[in-house]
């Protein structure tokens, strides 16, 4: 990563030193740290008033035994996480992750990003993220359960509609939630629809929350093409992950009339030259649970599946990474510019390293950060909340059109901001700095807290 400049950089050093071995963590502070010299230049107030180091320590951070007996009559044991990141403009608001690779470095970086994502948003909300090194892989649906059960027996007493609101992320889709807010309902007795978000339709979910995310970057996406007065218009676009994300992605940049090539998973990826069919990859990867190669047998031809080398390697104007944080580096950032790429734009949380982002700036390759482009999955469950809070349930249209209106305006607000401190164009530095100044403005209105 590049130095940072003055007061900021002894800010950055501090955060490493407390927070040893949080690789992750400390990416995530050191990307945003980089956009704050400009705003400390013309308002050191946040920094004399400790916004900053406020910023980066955890309101509450909680870690508990989740334990759990598999299908074989074995105890399991794993490890559970909730981190209250900051709470100053609404409830704790963000997704639950279970995945292998889940430490408190994870969930930092997590946490972290979603304050300023959720600023973004311009709603209510706060930002928090939690989790378990639960690998659901391979899991029958009774041991998902049991786990959910056991991870909800600690997790019910920190959460609440006013208090902290989980949602889905990697590894916890629908089936999850479900089991989570069954648990929750029978401990606390209380049928507190706003507790969790991206709940099912039949018992107090929202329309569009589970396409929120993918169709969101894409809204995203034709925003920064309409920018510069183009369309999506057949172009080409590698979208990476074949998860909640990425499938509808596809599906959205395929309604706009653009051209769907590649996806992929943590074994390869796959080449479509007629475009990703949307109902073989949803059969594969919905239905069967299967790997993205078990695409190609239902596709004949136009198809060929690759296990070795990245996705970045095939040619597309468009690149939405939508897997996983890190998955395209400097390598796969110099094949996309090699092959004339435009625009990139981050569907996942961090998918890009700091050298993939340089190598976007310095190429002129359009750049949109994740905190930014990938907003709407979060914002659909803030206007989950909003139904849940008014017992009411909107139609598909009217949410849609809602998530579009908040993509839009979180496209404004990263132009005018870039505008306004002198770096036109700079998506990151107008969404650090808009998220930042949102949040640290409310903070200072709440006193030392
Ligand atoms: N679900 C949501 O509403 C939101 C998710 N995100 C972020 O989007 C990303 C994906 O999340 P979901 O789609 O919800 O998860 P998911 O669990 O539904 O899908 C993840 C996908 O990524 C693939 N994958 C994992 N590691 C990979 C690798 N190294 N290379 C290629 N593919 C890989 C998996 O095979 C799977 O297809 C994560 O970074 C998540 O934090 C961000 C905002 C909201
Ligand atoms: O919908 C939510 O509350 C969480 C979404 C999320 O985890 C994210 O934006 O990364």
């Amino acid at each position: 990563m590049t130095r940072l400049d003055g007061k900021i950089s002894d800010l950055y050093d501090e955060v490493v030193a407390r927070n040893p071995g949080e690789a992750e963590f400390h990416q995530a502070v050191h990307e945003v740290f980089d956009s704050l010299g400009l705003v400390l230049a013309q308002h050191p107030h946040y920094a004399d008033a400790g916004i900053i180091k406020r910023l980066c320590e955890p309101e509450r951070q909680i870690i508990f035994r989740v334990p759990w007996v598999d299908d074989d009559g074995r105890v399991q044991i794993n490890r559970g996480f909730r981190v209250e990141f900051n709470s100053a403009l609404g409830p704790y608001k963000g997704g639950l992750r279970f995945h292998p690779t889940v430490y408190l470095g994870v969930m930092k970086f997590l946490g972290f990003e979603q304050i300023f994502k959720n600023a973004l948003t311009g709603l209510p909300i706060g930002g928090g993220k939690g989790g378990a090194d639960f690998d659901p892989k391979g899991r029958s649906d009774g041991e998902v359960m049991r786990f959910c059960q056991s991870f909800m027996t600690e997790l019910y007493r920190h959460i609440g509609e006013y208090t902290d609101v989980p949602a889905g992320d990697t590894g916890v889709g629908g089936r999850e939630i479900g089991y989570l807010f069954g648990q929750y309902k029978r401990i606390t007795n209380r049928y507190e629809s706003g507790v969790l978000t991206g709940k099912g339709l039949a018992w107090g979910g929202s329309q569009v929350r589970t396409e929120a995310t993918g169709y969101g970057v894409v809204y995203f996406v034709q925003e920064m093409l309409a920018a510069s007065g183009a369309q999506f218009d057949g172009r080409r676009v590698v979208v990476s992950g074949s998860g909640n994300v990425a499938l509808h992605a596809i599906e959205k940049v395929q309604q706009l009339g653009g051209h769907v090539v590649a996806c992929s998973d943590s074994n390869g990826y796959v080449i479509d030259d007629k475009g990703i069919d949307l109902a073989a990859l949803k059969q594969v990867k919905e239905v069967e649970r299967g790997r993205i190669s078990d695409y190609v047998e239902h596709r004949g031809e136009s198809a060929r599946s690759v296990t070795s080398g990245s996705i970045w390697d095939v040619p597309a104007d468009i690149a939405i990474p939508c897997a996983t944080q890190n998955e395209l580096d400097a390598d796969g950032a110099q094949a996309l510019i090699d092959n004339g790429c435009q625009i990139v734009a981050e569907g996942a949380n961090m998918p890009c390293t700091p050298d993939a982002i340089r190598a976007f700036a310095r190429a002129g390759v359009r750049f949109a950060p994740g905190k930014a482009a990938n907003a709407g999955g979060v914002a659909t469950s803030a206007l989950e909340m909003q139904q849940n809070a008014s017992r009411d349930s909107w139609s598909f249209e009217h949410t849609e059109d809602r998530l579009s209106d908040i993509m839009s305006a979180i496209h404004h607000t990263c132009l005018a901001t870039a505008d306004e401190y002198g770096v036109p164009g700079d998506y990151v530095l107008g969404a650090n700095i808009a998220s930042f100044t949102h949040v640290a403005d409310a903070m200072l209105s709440l006193g030392v807290i």
